[in-house]
């Protein structure tokens, strides 16, 4: 079960992982007009734009492998892709190959910003670079194009660079959303530095969507000025700029834009912040789409800094920075959706706003807004194109994430193999038995009496004194640990003697209500430092007033305030019904507005007289939308010889996932030869049930063999070293692993683990871990690591192996005190 979930999470992540690479598309918005197969049109909408920001990739370095076509070239028309018709004036093949096409964009991206005279190492353009080509190469693999340039082209680049005077053709659609009197129309004013669109301050300016165009650095700019939205939640206002929203809608329908700003006042945005209704209306009428494309736009960015808590104004960049992190909180909120980043633009419309000496406003930060504007329009817009020619818009969409993915065979059957299908408390008995052959004296007590010395006194020893006290210490610990684990032991089977006396007795049940045990409180949850002034005072605080209950409140860590941090519940439970019959429930719910998930698993089990425990259960747990059952049934007998016991184990389960049924079996047979020595062999194979009739290809075989020492001192101590083999067979695919896990104590002060795995496929993992208290070993240990790491990596290179991957040098290091 525990192994499943884990495929999900990883599922998920692993969408997010896909979601922050290509440049993303949408549902709706703007893709209505677009046919697909068309270049981009004057009115051809972007509806995509960054997400989390990627590495910076280095453009020069993708040079190689273009194909003798493209090396002849770039006249003005090859590298023209905004009209239609004019790229169809190229070669055939240009006119077919959407890869082609990007790279006449690419080229045409790095002209525009040469004309225009921004920078091409700015961070922004190398994001938009490394998106082309990831966009690129992620179709790329999906056809079988080959010898295109997936990189951008030196030489096309270098070219487009040098061409001769600017013939700029392109142009921007952009249009402006936000509340009244943030400053839109001013700030159309500002982009054309003329007065274009009536402003006001006192009361709305803009009565009717109106365009407005004009020329921008030779670019042709058309902005959408709409009236500003009503600000706060009475349902008037709502309807309101519903009805605005809606004839919007209505007038972008024929010619979508390819930008929209979404302004706030910079000066204004407090944790009083409260649009998120406005957000939400937004996202319903334009949908989610609309924020791939979206700017945030500051305006008042040069207005008096807010005071700091410790009473000084905090700095530009901070303040900017926490303001748009909230409004970009908010429409996270608004979209159920927090991987999307948008890009920020901080403006200045007043008409004593510094300026350069070119004459152009500047912010206080010293950046020149405008050509800051461009350029996030201009990468907006080819990323935008981009995804319309490779045909992205509807791969990936906003929302709360929906698990798309059908779990894989091979991966439920080593989680059924892996996984023991047993209440955990009937878990916990086999483990007591361990300790049942523990009858010999205490040592402990048989120790002569030790003087604890002070830390003065033990300076004062010597160095080999000092080691053989320490030594002493830590046997002593052992021991007096061996000693606790025993009588613990032997608590808990008088206990259940006193249990199992009082329930034969019916005439006693009286006098066996003992008082009710005193409730006790369960440390504060750790909660996320609170960023508003109205910091709660009220806590969660948990009790726990019984062993057969625990109920706890579930904390997000994710939350944005600790009164929204808790959304779930979370509840365990354990009872013996009677001498033979356990149960246990466990389970998590967590609701909030739209989204509602639970995890839970339910068991019982039955032990007859002989020992054989037969036990039934049902985990149900979330997945995105849908809910996952799995049933499963076991047996598991243990026979306890004089040397040695052994425990058979067989299971069958079933899950049930989106109308696919996977039914899964297995034997399980562990002998255990003292209380060091453990064998365990396995073997099970799991199908798709779904088909009446069972085709071959859809079942999935697999076992495995582990050989376990355990060190002197288990279970007070953990040592261990596991040696696993295993066999998965899925597809006529087979694979053969291997795997060896060892923890140890070195010494007193250093533990050691370490996990290396191997298979026949070439795959494998190394990671150690480490833990001292002592900062020599520590160090020592690391710097072993990571030399290691490295002659491995160097090896690996030398020897110019045939591909495979090989994970290797996984170090992790960590001190505890
Ligand atoms: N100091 C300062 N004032 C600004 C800025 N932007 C706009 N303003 C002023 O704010 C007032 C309102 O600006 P408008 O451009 O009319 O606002 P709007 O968003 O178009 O409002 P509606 O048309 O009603 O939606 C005007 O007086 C502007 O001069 C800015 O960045 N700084
Ligand atoms: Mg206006």
């Amino acid at each position: 079960m525990k192994g499943f979930r884990d495929w999900i999470l990883s599922q998920l992540v692993a969408k997010s992982v896909v979601l922050s690479r290509p440049l993303s598309g949408g549902d709706s918005f703007f893709s209505v007009e677009r046919s697909t197969n068309e270049v981009i049109t004057d009115q051809g909408a972007s509806d995509s734009t960054t997400l989390v920001a990627p590495p910076v990739l280095d453009e020069t370095s993708n040079s190689l492998n273009r194909d003798q076509e493209n090396q002849s070239s770039p006249s003005p028309q090859d590298v023209e892709v905004e009209n239609s018709d004019q790229s169809h004036s190229g070669p055939d093949m240009r006119k077919k190959d959407p890869l082609v096409k990007i790279d006449d964009l690419q080229a045409k991206f790095l002209q525009l910003l040469r004309q225009l005279g921004l920078s091409k190492d700015n961070l922004m353009v190398a994001k938009v670079l490394y998106r082309i080509h990831l966009a690129t190469v992620i179709r790329a693999e999906k056809s079988d194009l080959k010898g295109v340039n997936l990189g951008g082209d030196g030489n096309r680049v270098m070219t487009a660079e040098q061409a001769g005077p600017p013939n700029l053709d392109f142009s921007l659609r952009i249009l402006v959303l936000g509340k009244t009197g943030v400053g839109k129309s001013a700030t159309i004013n500002s982009i054309f530095d003329q007065t274009k669109a009536v402003t006001n301050a006192f009361r709305p300016g803009t009565k009717h969507i109106r365009e407005v165009v004009g020329t921008v650095n030779g670019i042709r700019v058309t902005v959408i000025d709409t009236p500003g939205f009503l600000p706060g939640v009475c349902t008037g206002n709502l309807r309101r700029n519903k009805k605005i929203m809606l004839s919007v809608k209505r007038f972008i329908r024929k010619s979508p834009p390819d930008i929209v700003l979404f302004f706030e006042r910079l000066d204004l945005i407090d944790t009083s912040y409260s649009d998120l209704p406005l957000l939400k209306l937004i996202t319903e009428v334009f949908g989610r789409a609309i924020w791939f494309s979206t700017i945030l736009v500051m305006t008042h960015s040069s207005s008096a800094l807010p005071d700091g808590p410790d009473g000084y104004p905090v700095s530009y960049e901070v303040h900017a920075r926490r303001s748009t992190d909230m409004v970009q909180h908010y429409i996270h909120q608004a979209v159920s959706d927090s991987r999307l980043e948008n890009p920020v633009l901080l403006v200045e419309n007043h008409s004593h706003c510094k300026t350069n000496i070119m004459g152009e406003k500047i912010l206080p930060n010293g950046q020149v807004w405008k050509s800051q504007f461009l350029l996030l329009c201009i990468c907006t817009k080819v990323l935008g194109d981009v995804n319309s020619l490779l045909k992205f818009n509807d791969s990936i969409e906003l929302g709360p994430p929906a698990a798309t993915y059908v779990p894989s065979l091979p991966h439920l059957l080593s989680s059924l193999l892996r996984h023991p299908i047993v209440p955990s408390g009937v878990e916990n008995e086999v483990d007591e038995s361990l300790f049942s052959d523990m009858e010999e004296e205490d040592e402990y007590d048989q120790l002569p009496a030790i003087r604890i010395l002070t830390k003065a006194q033990f300076e004062r020893l010597t160095k080999s004194q000092k080691t053989d006290y320490l030594n002493e210490l830590d046997y002593r610990e052992t021991l007096y640990l061996k000693k606790q684990l025993k009588e613990e032991y032997r608590r808990q089977m008088e206990s259940k003697l006193s249990n199992e006396k009082n329930s034969a007795s019916d005439d006693n049940s009286e006098s066996q209500q003992a008082a009710p045990e005193e409730a006790i409180l369960l440390p504060d949850m750790e909660i996320p430092l609170s960023f508003g002034s109205n910091h709660p005072a009220h806590r969660y605080r948990c009790l726990v007033a019984s062993d057969q209950w625990i109920v706890r409140p579930v904390l997000d860590p994710q939350g944005w305030d600790n009164d929204v941090g808790f959304d779930g519940i979370s509840l365990e439970s354990a009872a013996h019904i009677n001498r033979e019959l356990f149960t246990s429930v466990m389970g998590q719910i967590s609701k909030d507005k739209q989204d509602f998930s639970i995890q839970s698993e339910c068991a019982a089990s039955y032990t007859n007289s002989r020992g054989t425990v037969h036990s039934v259960g049902l985990d149900v747990q979330s997945a995105g939308k849908d809910t996952i059952y799995t049933f499963h049934s076991n047996k598991k007998r243990a026979n306890q010889k004089k040397l040695w016991e052994d425990v058979f184990d067989g299971g069958v389960s079933l899950t049930s996932f989106r109308n696919k049924y996977y039914f899964g079996a297995k034997l399980e047979e562990t002998v255990s030869i003292g209380k060091r020595l453990k064998f365990l062999m396995n073997a099970g194979q799991m199908m798709n049930a779904s088909k009446l009739i069972v085709d071959r290809e859809q079942v999935a075989y697999g076992g495995s063999v582990e050989a376990t020492l355990r060190g002197r001192d288990y279970p007070v101590r953990n040592d261990f070293v596991t040696l696993t083999m295993s066999i998965l067979s899925f597809n006529k695919e087979m694979v053969l692993g291997g795997n060896v896990r060892s923890e140890s104590r070195l010494g007193r002060n250093l533990k050691v683990s370490v996990n290396a795995n191997l298979n026949s496929r070439r795959m494998g993992k190394l990671s150690i871990k480490t833990s001292s208290s002592d900062h020599l070993p520590f160090g020592l240990v690391a710097a072993f690591t990571i030399f290691w790491t490295l002659l491995w990596r160097k090896g690996i290179a030398n020897s110019n192996n045939e591909s495979g991957e090989t994970e290797v040098g996984e170090a992790e290091s960590g001190e505890t005190g």
